[in-house]
């Protein structure tokens, strides 16, 4: 039961009535894990500096479908991915691209929050060094800029080296969306980033996302249908590996067009 996307998609505007660029352009991904077709003929646009939520049921492919944006599917040996994914004039998924500028432009965050087990200011340097950066007054100001940019800054510049073990879960967390930031992306993924943290830290994360789309495109996992209403300008509906609706937030949640979508908005199922 896919549905016929408008590809008319510059129509489409975010919540505050703009209209946003399509920055990635799903076109007809299917995706395997060996004979299990987990991810089914998918069309959807991603628009630049909006929120973009994936929600569904469990197991119905939206971490599959979030990984593959950044080919971290590549580190499955059973998965295979077909179709386009269209960002910059190239084809995500075309095996000639340079996969480590890929996920330095697409950057990921994911479930568990997962610092390195390094110093916090490590945790955001490592990643420069590893691309190279050896400035050090650079590698410094970026650590500021990062940390204060997801909100850090204060609550840790005078324990800079401490270790980043050492922080809370929210804390971690916002420290992983600040390494990603490090490198400068232009999108980030991020796959069910609250779902292990407190309401007082999501609320955190979920402020800090509202700030980061007006410089980043988001495209987040969420089974929290609530947080997918209150941050996301588009939403995805997937079922059963199938992209059953793509709208904007406000339209899919009040007129959802398919009777699975407003089975599962309304709590009916999942
Ligand atoms: N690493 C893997 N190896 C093999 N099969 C996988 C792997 N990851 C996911 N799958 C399968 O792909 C399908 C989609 O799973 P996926 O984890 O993408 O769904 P999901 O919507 O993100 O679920 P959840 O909300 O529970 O995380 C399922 O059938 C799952 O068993």
């Amino acid at each position: 039961m896919m549905i016929q996307l408008d590809t008319n998609i510059a129509n489409f505007t975010n919540d505050k009535g703009e209209e946003t660029p399509v920055q990635i352009e799903v076109k007809d991904v299917n995706i395997f894990y060996g004979s299990n077709h987990a991810v089914k003929d998918v069309n959807m646009p991603i628009h630049e500096k909006s929120i973009t939520a994936l929600i569904g049921p469990s197991g119905c492919g939206k971490s599959t479908f979030i990984r593959t944006i950044n080919r971290m599917n590549d580190l499955i040996p059973i998965a295979r991915c077909e179709g386009n994914i269209l960002y910059r004039d190239n084809n995500i998924l075309n095996p000639k691209i340079d996969v480590v500028q890929l996920r330095k432009e697409i950057g990921m965050v994911f479930q568990q929050p997962n610092p390195f087990p390094k110093s916090i200011s490590e945790n955001i340097q490592l990643p420069l060094k590893f691309a190279g950066m050896r400035n050090k007054k650079i590698l410094k100001e970026t650590t500021e800029n990062c940390l204060k940019e997801v909100g850090l800054w204060d609550e840790v510049k005078d324990r800079l080296d401490h270790s980043a073990t050492g922080l809370s879960g929210g804390q971690q967390q916002r420290l992983c969306i600040a390494r990603a930031l490090a490198l400068k992306p232009s999108v980030i993924l991020l796959d069910e980033p609250t779902s292990a943290l407190d309401p007082v830290s999501t609320s955190k994360i979920e402020e800090l996302l509202l700030r980061l789309k007006k410089d980043y495109t988001i495209v987040i996992v969420t089974h929290n249908m609530q947080q997918a209403a209150r941050i996301a300008d588009y939403t995805a509906f997937f079922y059963q590996g199938e992209l059953v609706e793509f709208g904007l937030t406000r339209n899919l949640f009040t007129h959802p067009e398919k009777k699975s979508t407003a089975d599962y908005i309304s709590g009916r199922f999942g």
